[in-house]
């Protein structure tokens, strides 16, 4: 079962964005967390930020929308070349129709669980998103402790995907190191995004390939 390692830029060093762009350069993908200051209580950056740093980066760009009104501002994460644009159930009206959009611009479509949002009512709708984004903390913060409160809501997704045969990526984001990713994958996660246990790793690299191995031993074949 492929895992993918996603390292949040969140927690790098924004004055040196290239260059930290550079120190992931191993990992599968860059998740770049968009916040708007009113679906979570903090701001980070926008479309010309997340534009420039594609044209930069050495690896695809998985967005993470914790914004209001992401029918709005995700088509234009995916018509800038984003891989993947993740937005947040609990903020949009009509997430089928959404994910549509995004895949008709040739994103994958990833909708997000808060930690308190009950999953079952997405489980007959697997079919119309590319991965599930199940939150292991409150959003709008690098930093935090992994929520193992989150992983029965997991399990759960990955028995509906395995039972539906979808090829649907299960990811995990917030609080994830070492010892929590192994957690995860024992749960049903195959993405991981972590962001403080790359950036203020000595090495990230190396902090890529230890977490690489561990999800490896432990994540299950759906
Ligand atoms: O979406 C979010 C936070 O809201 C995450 O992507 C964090 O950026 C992960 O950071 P760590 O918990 O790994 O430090
Ligand atoms: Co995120």
């Amino acid at each position: 079962m492929p895992t993918r390692i996603n390292p949040s830029i969140l927690a790098a060093d924004f004055a040196n964005l290239e260059r930290e762009l550079g120190r992931i350069a191993s990992a599968d993908l860059v998740h770049v967390d968009i916040m708007d200051n009113h679906f979570v209580p903090n701001l980070t950056f926008g479309p010309p930020v997340v534009e420039r740093l594609l044209q930069v980066s050495p690896l695809p760009f998985d967005v993470h929308l914790m914004i209001e009104n992401p029918e709005r501002w995700a088509p234009g994460y995916a018509e800038a070349g984003a891989f993947s644009v993740t937005f947040h159930a609990e903020a949009s009206p009509d997430p089928v129709a959404l994910a549509r959009r995004l895949r008709s611009i040739g994103a994958r479509a990833g909708i997000a669980l808060k930690p308190g949002t009950d999953v079952e009512p997405y489980l007959e709708l697997l079919a119309e998103f590319d991965q599930v984004l199940v939150m292991t903390v409150e959003p709008g913060f690098g930093g935090q402790s992994f929520m193992a409160s989150t992983m029965p809501k997991l399990s759960r997704l990955a028995e509906a995907v395995r039972s539906s045969g979808l090829d649907v990526w299960l990811q995990v984001d917030g609080g994830i190191t070492e010892e929590t990713i192994v957690i995860a994958a024992e749960a049903g996660a195959n993405t991981f995004v972590a962001g403080s246990s790359v950036f203020n790793a000595a090495d990230p690299a190396e902090q890529i390939a230890r977490l690489r191995a561990a999800a490896d031993e432990h994540t299950h074949a759906h």
